[in-house]
């Protein structure tokens, strides 16, 4: 399982190791920076027989702690080593102040200023200036230096930056690049435009080639504008594993200073492959694996989809279609009559059912077989619609609301959350989270100019205990949280980059994916992770090309893959 942290956490594990006397700070700090030399070699394993030319950039903090470690290691495979230091070193905490004075003994240290930094060439750039730490936006030499290295300046030297836990400038818990408060809306770099009519636009240079952060990834590294920033991440254990799992961050045994319920990052390919892993029976796998051994139709549920009107069905067919391929047992759309001759044209496994307006819907909901309803794919946002949402809630069934029964209840979000239950998963979109949750996408989309940055974690969370039900806020760093805290991040990032997703009806799909895993039994939390997890890995396999219509198709193939939900 892959844990997510904030900084706050990371630091409660450090410490707890500290101080448990069985290893220090400066241990650790050696460990890191070793982590680091590893991963360049990883990344670079031509540089290992031929020592190349080096700045490393060493901030006030442990981060920099790290890069004369660093300096240090490298210098003795005989590479040729520049350290800047940015700040006074009489400052530097005690761990780093130990290191630079090591290195300080053979070795010169220059104080950063972009001039110095410009004079000569480097084959590599190490920025060791802020990790988990940074609590305000870079100013002065940092920012000039980091610009200068991202390209914000002109010259583009991230193919050749490794970046220490961060970039600098980025907040880990956010995945937010930190900036001063605007002039004018948004950063410099974007205000000669001066067009962004709310928050700002988002970073999407890279500002390093590779990041190697230590124990954990964090959630910075994962959503927002982390996984553009970054280049790739790596993780590197530095032996805090004992203290995370016995004093860390699992449910039920937090320390006080990790307040944060439990998160995990899905889709990890390796350990979807290996089916003792306890966090697969969280996704539901492993009891989905039981069940179908004496399962049939009927025990798989019975999924209603509710379609739009005539010219706009397809959103609930595709939505249908999802659900029926990822397992529910039956699947019936129910229409209103003006769009029935259009669905029975086009559907054939799926079942038809005329349904127009709140009172038919309560009369075909006494069909206790009907075990989960969704609703909001093409639906509509006429006056009656907002009764059909009502129906449903007041039904009691496990429910999935998206697109149109969500905008529905713009500017009346209370009124959709008084009858909202534990037995529902909302997913909106940016839009539509900003219409349920107005303050909280305000909060989003405010410039972040301290840390740590409210992210879509925080937002997700509340919207989640606001609503009293499971919120998946997609993106390409879906976000899924519980009432309770509980949280995933499904990543479409790095390995498991797939612009592609980003087409018209995926979304619909990915509704109808959950709606099949709730009528297959999952509850709210693991039908949601399992969906988005699994929807990303069809749009892999799939590739570019591809339209909503492949997503359901590519189900068979990728349970078969992956030997889940038999
Ligand atoms: N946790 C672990 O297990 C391990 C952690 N390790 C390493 O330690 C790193 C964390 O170290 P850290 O806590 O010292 O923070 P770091 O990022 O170096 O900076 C803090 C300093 O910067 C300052 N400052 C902040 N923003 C600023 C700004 N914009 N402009 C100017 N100054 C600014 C801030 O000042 P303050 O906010 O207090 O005013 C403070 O002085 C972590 O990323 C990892 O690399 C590993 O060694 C081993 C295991
Ligand atoms: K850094």
């Amino acid at each position: 399982m892959t844990e997510l942290l904030t900084a706050a956490q990371m630091r409660a594990i450090e410490q707890a190791a500290i101080a448990s006397g069985e290893v220090t700070g400066l241990e650790l700090m050696e460990r890191a920076g070793q982590g680091v030399v590893e991963a360049i070699f990883e990344e670079w394993p031509e540089y290992e027989s031929a020592p190349q030319s080096v700045a490393v950039l060493c901030g006030p903090g442990n981060n920099g702690g790290d890069g004369f470690v660093v300096a240090r290691l490298l210098a003795g495979k005989g590479w040729t080593v520049k350290v800047f230091l940015y700040g006074d070193p009489d400052k530097l905490p005690a761990d780093a102040r130990t290191n630079y004075e090591i290195w300080l003994a053979d070795n010169q240290v220059e104080e950063l200023t972009e001039r110095a930094f410009r004079k000569e060439p480097y084959s590599l750039h190490i920025d060791a200036l802020f990790g988990t730490g940074l609590s305000r936006p870079l100013e002065g030499e940092a920012f000039n230096v980091a610009s200068h290295m991202s390209g914000r300046n002109g010259d583009d030297y991230s193919d050749s930056v490794v970046a220490i836990d961060a970039p600098s400038g980025l907040c880990l818990d956010s995945g937010t690049v930190l900036e001063e408060a605007p002039p004018s809306l948004g950063h410099p770099i974007f205000d000669q435009q001066g067009q962004e009519p709310r928050g700002r636009k988002p970073f999407q240079d890279r500002f390093a080639a590779l990041t190697v952060t230590f124990d954990s990834p964090k959630f910075g590294h994962f959503v927002n504008e982390g996984p553009s920033v970054c280049g790739q991440v790596v993780v590197k254990d530095i032996g805090l594993e004992q203290w995370r799992v016995l004093k860390g961050t699992k449910p039920g045994t937090p320390p006080r200073s990790l307040r944060l319920p439990h998160s995990v990052l899905l889709g990890e390919r390796p350990l979807v492959k290996d089916r003792r892993k306890p966090w697969i029976s969280r996704f539901g796998f492993v009891r989905c694996k039981k069940a179908s051994t004496k399962g049939h139709k009927y025990t798989h549920g019975h999924a209603l989809v509710l379609s739009g009107g005539h010219g706009k069905t397809g959103a609930a067919r595709l939505a249908a279609r999802g659900a029926l391929r990822i397992g529910a047992g039956l699947v019936t759309v129910g229409a209103p009559r003006a769009a029935m001759m259009e669905n029975a044209c086009q559907l054939t496994a799926i079942m038809l059912r005329q349904m127009d307006g709140a009172d038919e819907l309560r009369t075909l909901l006494q069909d206790s077989r009907f075990n989960v309803v969704c609703l909001g794919p093409g639906l509509g946002l006429a006056a009656d619609r907002e009764g059909l949402v009502l129906e449903v809630l007041q039904a009691n069934r496990a429910t999935v609301l998206d697109a149109d029964a969500l905008t529905q209840f713009e500017d009346r979000a209370e009124a959709l959350f008084e009858v909202l239950h534990e037995n529902c998963v909302l997913t909106p979109h940016g839009g539509e989270f900003a219409r349920l949750f107005p303050d909280l996408a305000e909060k989003l989309n405010a410039p972040a100019t301290t840390g740590p940055a409210y992210s879509k974690v925080d937002a997700t969370r509340e919207a989640a205990k606001r609503a009293g039900c499971v919120v998946l806020f997609k993106g390409p760093d879906t976000v899924i949280a519980a009432p309770n805290g509980l949280c995933s991040v499904n990543s479409a990032h790095y390995d498991r980059s797939a612009p592609w997703l980003a087409t018209a009806g995926s979304g619909d799909v990915l509704a109808g994916f959950i709606t099949g895993l709730m009528a297959r039994g999952l509850d709210p939390m693991q039908a949601a992770e399992t969906a988005a997890y699994l929807h990303v890995e069809c749009a892999l396999d799939f590739g570019p090309g591809l339209i909503a219509e492949d997503l359901p198709e590519q189900i068979p193939a990728v349970l078969r893959r992956l030997d889940v939900l038999r």
